[in-house]
């Protein structure tokens, strides 16, 4: 992600020229209490630092403090020692969107509004939350991803050809299979909740998501759940065209994912430490941790679902697929995010 300068106040606050690499990073470090990211990369490559703020209002309190202060100790409140040089600091913009008006966050509603999407609050209590923690802390292999970990159960999930033929020794906690099986018959895409034999554990530190992505229609069945533990997160759905919806996952939720929300719309978790949910005029801080059980039932044979442009059993999505290891192409990168996460 590139910065230009901008003219008018905006959430992103460029601050240079740092002189020392440790320097920006003791910056970074404090302002990463106030400000939703930093683009490390700048720290590594120019010497100087982007940071994006929940709310204009916060970066321009920022800004003033920054222009204040003759110390840069006094910029964020961090213990940056030998500051008597001011900092060259300003307003910018992503580079593609300088002159385009920031776009307003979709705000992100507690009910689902994508077909067949079921979100049920309170699933779990906080004693089954914390033996569920306590569970994943303390079984299962763990790999880690770039920037979170996972642990898988039943079988293991393939992040290169994302499906999940390999079956491994740790199996699904029998109080992870308990919680499921008191899903409500009604909620859509139960029978397929009850045939779910893989669980994926991820656990986000705070500030990081989930690119976006369908998950593999001819690995997975029908049904795809996520309980949310410890902390709660917006997840997003997109879909080719221009729709896009955000929905609030509270810690103890569950996620029940059938249908379109299953098979057509991308979900994924953006990479921010704020979220900006309906009805709270202050953006609402990620914790410092949120865990997450994902059930999936394996399939066995070809998948056929409505939704052929999304589906590899129709070689929809399975030639963008095969092209990974060959290249990158536009459809792959659109259909895995542009981050090129894994998940
Ligand atoms: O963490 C979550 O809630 C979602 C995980 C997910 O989408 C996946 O593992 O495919
Ligand atoms: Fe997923």
């Amino acid at each position: 992600m590139s910065y230009a300068k901008s003219t008018r106040p905006t959430r992103f606050l460029r601050v240079c020229p740092l002189r020392a690499r440790d320097e920006a990073r003791a910056l970074a470090e404090g302002a990463a209490r106030e400000a939703v990211e930093v683009d490390a990369r700048d720290i590594d490559a120019k010497r100087a630092v982007t940071f994006e703020f929940a709310r204009v209002e916060d970066a321009t309190a920022a800004l003033e403090r920054l222009r204040g202060g003759r110390t840069r100790a006094s910029v964020f409140g961090a213990g940056v020692a030998d500051g008597e040089t001011a900092l060259a600091c300003g307003y910018s913009a992503r580079a593609s969107d300088s002159r385009a008006p920031e776009r307003e966050r979709t705000k992100a509603s507690r009910r689902s509004s994508v077909e067949g999407l079921t979100l049920i609050e309170n699933f779990v209590t906080v004693d089954e939350e914390r033996a569920l923690a306590t569970l994943a802390a303390t079984s299962g292999d763990e790999t880690r991803l770039a920037r979170r970990r996972v642990k898988h159960f039943g079988y293991a999930f393939d992040y290169g050809t994302r499906d999940a033929n390999l079956k491994v020794v740790d199996e699904i906690p029998e109080l992870a299979m308990e919680v499921l099986r008191r899903l409500p018959r009604e909620t859509p895409g139960y029978e397929g909740a009850m045939r779910c034999d893989q669980v994926t554990v991820n656990e986000y530190p705070r500030g990081v998501g989930l690119a976006p992505h369908v998950d593999t229609h001819s690995a997975f069945g029908d049904t795809i759940l996520s309980l949310s533990l410890l902390g709660g997160t917006v997840m997003e759905f997109r879909t080719s065209g221009e729709a896009h919806r955000a929905i609030y996952l509270p810690p103890r939720s569950l996620l029940v994912m059938h249908g379109e929300s299953r098979y057509r719309w991308q979900h994924y978790i953006p990479h921010r430490k704020f979220d900006t949910l309906e009805g709270e005029a202050a953006p609402t801080p990620r914790d410092d941790v949120r865990l997450s059980y994902t059930f999936r039932e394996r399939r066995s044979g070809p998948c056929e679902c409505a939704f052929p442009l999304q589906c590899d059993s129709r070689d929809g999505a399975q030639s963008k697929c095969s092209k990974r290891k060959t290249g990158k192409t536009q459809a792959f990168a659109e259909l895995v995010g542009e981050s090129g996460d894994s998940f």
